[in-house]
């Protein structure tokens, strides 16, 4: 692949995945330059979550080649040094309480931040204590959306951040994505709101038939 490393955040080459029997990405080409916010639309199956992981260098691709941050996809341990996937669910310890899941995430990246901070910034102040499992589907997004911020992953990868939130709550979404764009973030979020989305993330794929239109 005749990539540039530093160019760009995010590059695929004809790049095929298939999971099981199906042929999820048929020859996806990507060219994502640093800082730029990408809304990722397709309908209910046409991949968006399989890319955004093999993005995220959780898949491998079948076929062809992919960049992240200048290292190659395969290079997992170095992919995601630099990448954050929040996924649709939230991907949280359920055991762990809210406190706890982010000082998790923070100490599995080195860092350190005012917790307190970031949950009273998403209204979770009073559910500080409570247990991941306990929370609300729209808590939990709320959390996730608290860990997103406080890591600032120069890639962060966002799987329906709308998705179970009250409209104070996608308020809050917008406001968290467009102060990590604000911060230099690239980012990619799936959605199947694109004129939510497009506010913090204006670039638009879609993903259809395996393909990507827009690239
Ligand atoms: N582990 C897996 N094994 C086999 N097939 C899978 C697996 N994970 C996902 N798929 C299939 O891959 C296709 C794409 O799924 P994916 O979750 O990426 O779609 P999506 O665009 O995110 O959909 P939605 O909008 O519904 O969230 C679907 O047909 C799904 O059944």
């Amino acid at each position: 692949m005749t990539v540039g490393a530093s160019d760009h955040a995010l590059q695929l080459r004809g790049v095929w995945l298939r999971l099981g029997h199906e042929v999820i990405l048929r020859g996806v080409d990507l060219d994502i330059p640093h800082g730029e916010g990408v809304t990722l639309l397709g309908e209910n199956g046409a991949g968006k979550t399989t890319l955004l992981r093999l993005l995220a260098s959780s898949l491998r691709p079948t076929r062809g080649e992919g960049r992240v941050m200048g290292f190659d996809l395969r290079d997992s341990r170095s992919v995601r040094d630099f990448v954050h996937l929040m996924p649709v669910d939230a991907g949280l310890y359920p055991d762990l309480t809210c406190t706890e899941n982010l000082d998790f995430a923070l100490r599995m990246h080195g860092h350190s931040a005012e917790v307190a901070g970031a949950l009273r910034r998403v209204g979770l102040s009073q559910a500080a204590g409570r247990r991941a499992r306990f929370l609300s589907a729209g808590m939990r997004k709320r959390l996730a959306l608290a860990r997103a911020l406080l890591l600032g992953r120069p890639v962060t990868l966002v799987d329906e951040p709308f998705a179970n939130l009250d409209a104070p709550g996608r308020s809050l979404a917008l406001e968290v994505l467009g102060e990590l764009r604000a911060q230099g973030v690239t980012l990619v979020v799936a959605a199947h709101e694109p004129a939510l989305s497009q506010q913090v993330a204006p670039r638009t794929l879609t993903l259809a038939s395996g393909q990507l239109a827009g690239a």
